[in-house]
C-alpha cells in the first residue's frame, strides 16, 4: 500500500484578490501583482521534487475559470464575456471571485478514509464543500466532476458528493490519520472549530465532519472529534493543517493546536500505543512564528526506506526560531530523519503551503492501477506541463487584469491546452 500526493497544478488565473478573511497571507496580499507562470512552475518543481524522493505523485486540475455559469445564476445574461464584463461592471467582487484559483489547494478537494478504516473496505472521499468563502464554495461541483473520473472505479472507491452548504467543510486540510504504517487499520481525527470571538471564522463544523465519518462507515471506536484551539484560529490557522500534521506513527504539532491537547494525546496513545506525538512548545516556536513560516504545513512523508522526512516551503528558513527548532529536531534522535525546504512563494502569498497543494490518497497495488492513469505523474509528465505553462500561463496578474476579456480568453486558451495535452477530452471535466 502506498501513499500518493494528488497535488493541484496552480491554474492560470492564480491571483491577489484578498479574499479569504481570517487567512493572514490572502489579506495582507490583496491587490498585489501575482506570477501564474511562476507560481504553477513551483508546482511542477514540488511534484518533481517527490517523484525523485521516490514517492508517486498525481495531479489534479485547475478549474473553469472564469466561471461565468455560476454567475448567470446570479441573473447575468448573454455569452460568456457579456455576463463577465457586466459582473465587473455592476460589482467587480463577484468576478474576482469566479476568477479565483483556489483549486489548487486539494488539501480542500475532499476528506479520504483509505480502505482499511472504513466500513465496506473501499476508499472512501468524500468532497468537500468550501462553503464558508464564496470563491472557495464555487469547487465542489468541478471537484467532484474530476474525483468521479480519477477514483470512477466503484470496486476500489467511494466518491460521496458536498455535504449541504451550510454545514462548512473543508475536508482533509481538518483531518488526520494515523496508523501503524499506511496499510493498516487507522484512526481517523477530525478537528473541527466553534463560532469565534476573534471575528474569524471558523471553517470546519462538527456536524459535517461527523457526517463524513458516517457516510464512510468509520468505527466509532477509532474516530476523533478534536475541537481545533480557538487561541489558532484567531492568530491566523484558517485550517488546522496550519498547525498540525500526522503521518503512520507521528503526530507533528503545535503546543496550541487544540483546545484539548491533553485529551487528543490520550486517544492517539490509548489506539495507537506506538504513536510518537512531537509536539513543539510555544516557548520555543510560538503561534505566530508557526503561522508566518507554515512550519506545520508540510508533508510528513515515509520514504521508500522506510525513514520519514518533512517537506517544508522555504518560509521555514527565514524565521530564526523555526529553523533553529528544525535543526535541534533534527540533531535528535527523532521519527522525521530529514528536512527539505522547497519554495513555493507564489502559493504561500495566498496562505497555501506544501501541505495545502497535496490531497493523500493511501492505495493498495489493485486500487492504485484502478485509478485514470491521466492524473498520475512521472517525469516526462512533468516535462510536458512545465512546457504548456511555460507557453500558455499569463506571466502575471495584477488587480485590474481580472476584468480585462483578454485575460478570460488566455485563462481559458491555457486551461484548454492543458486538457488537450494530458488527453482529457472536450467536455470530460
Ligand atoms: N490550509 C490549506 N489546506 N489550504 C490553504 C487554502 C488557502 C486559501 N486561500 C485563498 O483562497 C486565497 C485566495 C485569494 O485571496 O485570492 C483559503 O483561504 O482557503
Amino acid at each position: 500500500m502506498r501513499e500518493i500526493n494528488f497535488d493541484g497544478l496552480v491554474g492560470p488565473s492564480h491571483n491577489y484578490a484578498g479574499l479569504s478573511f481570517g487567512n493572514i497571507a490572502s489579506a495582507s496580499n490583496a491587490g498585489a501583482v501575482s506570477s501564474p507562470r511562476a507560481a504553477a512552475l513551483q508546482g511542477v518543481a514540488k511534484m518533481r521534487h517527490m517523484l525523485a524522493l521516490g514517492l508517486p505523485q498525481g495531479l489534479l486540475l485547475p478549474h473553469d475559470r472564469p466561471d461565468a455559469t455560476w454567475l448567470r445564476q446570479l441573473g447575468f445574461a448573454g455569452d460568456d464575456d457579456a455576463v463577465l464584463a457586466a459582473a465587473w461592471r455592476e460589482d467587480p467582487g463577484l468576478l474576482r471571485n469566479v476568477m479565483a484559483a483556489s483549486a489548487m489547494w486539494t488539501a480542500n478537494a475532499g476528506t479520504v478514509s483509505p480502505a482499511p478504516d472504513t466500513g465496506d473496505g473501499r476508499c472512501h472521499i468524500s468532497v468537500a464543500n468550501l462553503s464558508t468563502m464564496l470563491h472557495r464554495s464555487l469547487e465542489a461541483p468541478q471537484t467532484a466532476r474530476q474525483l468521479r473520473l480519477a477514483f470512477g472505479d466503484p470496486c476500489h472507491f467511494a466518491v460521496h458528493d458536498a455535504l449541504p452548504s451550510p454545514l462548512g467543510d473543508e475536508g482533509a486540510a481538518n483531518f488526520m490519520r494515523m496508523a501503524p504504517r499506511h496499510a493498516a487499520r487507522g484512526i481517523e481525527l477530525f478537528v473541527y472549530g466553534v463560532r469565534q470571538e476573534s471575528g474569524f471564522p471558523s471553517r470546519q463544523n462538527r456536524t459535517a465532519s461527523a457526517a463524513v465519518a458516517r457516510r464512510h462507515g468509520l468505527d466509532p471506536a477509532d474516530t476523533l472529534f478534536v475541537q481545533q484551539s480557538a487561541a489558532a484560529i484567531a492568530a491566523g490557522a484558517f485550517h488546522n493543517d496550519v498547525v498540525a500534521v500526522a503521518n503512520e506513527t507521528v503526530l507533528f504539532t503545535h503546543e496550541q493546536a487544540f483546545e484539548d491537547p491533553a485529551a487528543v494525546y490520550a486517544f492517539i496513545r490509548s489506539r495507537l500505543p506506538e504513536a510518537i506525538i512531537l509536539e513543539v512548545p510555544a516557548a520555543q516556536v510560538s503561534l505566530e512564528a508557526a503561522i508566518r513560516s507554515y512550519l506545520f504545513n508540510s508533508q510528513l512523508v515515509t520514504l521508500p526506506d522506510g525513514a520519514m522526512a518533512l517537506i517544508v516551503p522555504g518560509e521555514c528558513r527565514e524565521v530564526p526560531a523555526v529553523w533553529a527548532w528544525l535543526q535541534t529536531m533534527l540533531a535528535g534522535n527523532g521519527p522525521i530523519r530529514s528536512v527539505e525546504a522547497l519554495d513555493l512563494r507564489e502559493s504561500m502569498r495566498n496562505g497555501g503551503g506544501p501541505a495545502c497543494l497535496r490531497l493523500r490518497v493511501a492505495v493498495d497495488d489493485a486500487a492504485y492501477a484502478a485509478i485514470d492513469p491521466r492524473f498520475l505523474l512521472d517525469p516526462a509528465r512533468c516535462d510536458l506541463l512545465a512546457g504548456l505553462i511555460e507557453r500558455y500561463w499569463p506571466e502575471r496578474i495584477a488587480p485590474d487584469d481580472l476584468g480585462d476579456p483578454a485575460m478570460w480568453r488566455q485563462c481559458r486558451a491555457a486551461r484548454a491546452a492543458l486538457l488537450d495535452g494530458l488527453g482529457f477530452g472536450p467536455g470530460e471535466l
